[in-house]
């Protein structure tokens, strides 16, 4: 990077929308489910038609309050919802239902990993609010269509402070907040269907300084990737501005993938007032320390305190402990196979090579996988016990019980005559024939040259198709190279 550009600090806030896996809409039994024929999830009530009510969706609550546990946030106890007023076709009432002064989660954080180190970006609220609908602007050359399906789908905004620093940052920010709301069941993440959806706030200031530069937010991005390109895209508009001597105007900017760039959809002459006030038909709702309590003790294992469990209890390197918590149904697995067996770093390598191996092929994920975490652990045994190689076990055994899942590894290796050989009557003619063919290494490992034990191995294995014992097959190549 040239000089102009390391003058200055980037400042990134995110506000992350994310929608809640219920059945229900926030306010109405309508079905909150992704996609159905345009305009068949909905009722008067979804329509706001006079004399119609809404009424609170529980789950919607609980779920939410899951996602402020899991961040660390404080929970509100009063809780109202506001109106946001405002007028766009794919708004049925005129306003939206959001909570303004009184979020129900304040404060938290979520916790990043980048290549500059582990940090805490800090939240300021995570706020209940209703989605709208879709407006469809390309079956037609000449009208628009509004589908109002989603209108009224429960949504989380997580509102970040403006604490990052970087488009890593930013990246790393939304990939833990997408693991987050997957390992907790509450939002499937899928930013490409717009289930999680980013607007980026990002402003530049000279380093050192403290005041915030005005801020200009970019919005449709749909992968966290282009979350990414965005952020780079803006930090590098506002300082070639700055530069050539211009001034940043407060605008919403809309981010287009073909070309990385993005362009204004209105300043903040043109924003909204909102005239936000109580809803009110809906009234204010309470909660209890109990209930907030009830909900703390549904919380799953969060991947940080798993990650931190596999790398100070079982001993697992931080790379491996991270891929397993990569996603929550990994875990799961490896948190069945590890009560059955306690080889973790054996059972680190399975996940790691061959399971991943398996799910790769076939674009699955772990749920599809057929072996359970019990039969895994029975092969580690098996290999662990030096009845089979790795090798075999990977690449013959583990076959045989992703086809036939119900026969036990131990049958499967006997059935296949794969089982390691142990007898030295039988390693030993193998060894002599490998140290015949190679005259001039055994010369060469009697001068010194230890290294090529690992040569003569090896080839004692090709030799008896990976059964030879290899402990066994060590102390008789030793024993023979004496001289
Ligand atoms: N100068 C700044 N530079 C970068 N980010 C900023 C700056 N000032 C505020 N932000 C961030 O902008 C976001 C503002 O989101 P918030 O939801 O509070 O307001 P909003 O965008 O006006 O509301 P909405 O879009 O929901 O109607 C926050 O994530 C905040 O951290
Ligand atoms: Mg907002
Ligand atoms: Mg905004």
């Amino acid at each position: 990077m040239s000089d102009i550009y390391s003058k200055y600090e980037t400042v990134i806030g995110l506000e992350v929308h994310a929608q809640l896996l219920t059945d229900s809409k926030l306010f109405c039994s309508d079905s909150a489910a992704f996609g159905g024929a345009p305009n068949t999830h909905i009722s008067a009530i979804s329509l706001a038609h006079p004399g119609t009510l809404p009424r609170m969706n529980r789950k919607a609550a609980e779920y939410a309050i899951k996602l402020g546990l899991a961040c660390h946030c404080e929970i509100e106890k009063d809780n109202y919802f506001a109106r946001k007023n405002y007028f766009y076709p794919d708004l049925p009432k005129g306003y939206q239902v959001s909570q303004h002064t009184a979020p129900i989660c304040k404060g938290g954080y979520v916790p990043v990993v980048t290549d500059a180190g582990s940090r805490q970006i800090q939240l300021n609220r995570i706020h209940l609010e209703e989605d709208a609908g879709k407006l469809l602007h390309d079956q037609d050359p000449t009208n628009s269509y509004v589908d109002y399906n989603r209108a009224g789908v429960p949504l989380v905004e997580i509102v970040s402070e403006p604490d990052m620093h970087t488009s890593d940052e930013a990246y790393a920010y939304l990939t833990e907040l997408r693991r987050l709301v997957r390992y907790l069941g509450v939002c499937d993440g899928n930013m490409e269907e717009g289930s999680m959806r980013c607007d980026a706030n990002i402003s530049v200031r000279i380093k050192g300084t403290t005041t915030l530069g005005t801020k200009v937010e970019v919005k449709n991005m749909n992968s966290i990737r282009n979350v990414k390109r965005a952020i780079d895209n803006e930090v590098k508009r506002q300082i070639d501005l700055l530069e050539a001597g211009g001034t940043l105007i407060q605008e919403t900017r809309s981010f287009e993938a073909a070309t990385g760039s993005s362009f204004s959809l209105r300043s903040k002459e043109e924003a909204n007032d909102y005239r936000y006030f109580p809803e009110p038909d809906l009234a204010p709702f309470h909660l209890t320390d109990e209930f907030i309590a009830a909900i703390r003790a549904t919380l799953p294992a969060l991947p940080e305190e798993l990650i931190q469990k596999y790398i100070t209890v079982y001993g697992l390197p931080e790379y491996d402990a991270r891929v397993i918590c990569d996603d929550k149904g990994t875990a799961d697995y490896f948190e069945s196979l590890t009560a059955v067996t306690t080889q973790y770093k054996a059972a680190a390598n399975w996940m790691l090579g061959p399971v991943k191996s398996w799910l790769n092929e076939h674009s699955a994920d772990i749920s599809r996988f057929p072996v359970t975490p019990a039969a895994l652990a029975a092969l580690i045994h098996l290999t662990d016990s030096g009845k089979i190689s790795f090798s075999i076990a990977s690449s013959r055994i583990l076959p045989e019980m992703i086809t036939a899942t119900t026969e036990d590894p131990l049958a499967i290796a006997t059935r296949l005559n794969l089982l390691q050989d142990t007898n030295a009557d039988n390693i030993s003619p193998i060894i002599d024939e490998v140290l015949a063919k190679y005259p001039d290494k055994v010369a060469a490992f009697r001068g010194g040259k230890k290294g090529l034990m690992s040569l003569f191995v090896g080839e004692v294995m090709k030799l008896s198709k990976g059964k030879a014992d290899p402990r066994l097959t060590n102390e008789l190549l030793a024993e023979k190279l004496k001289g």
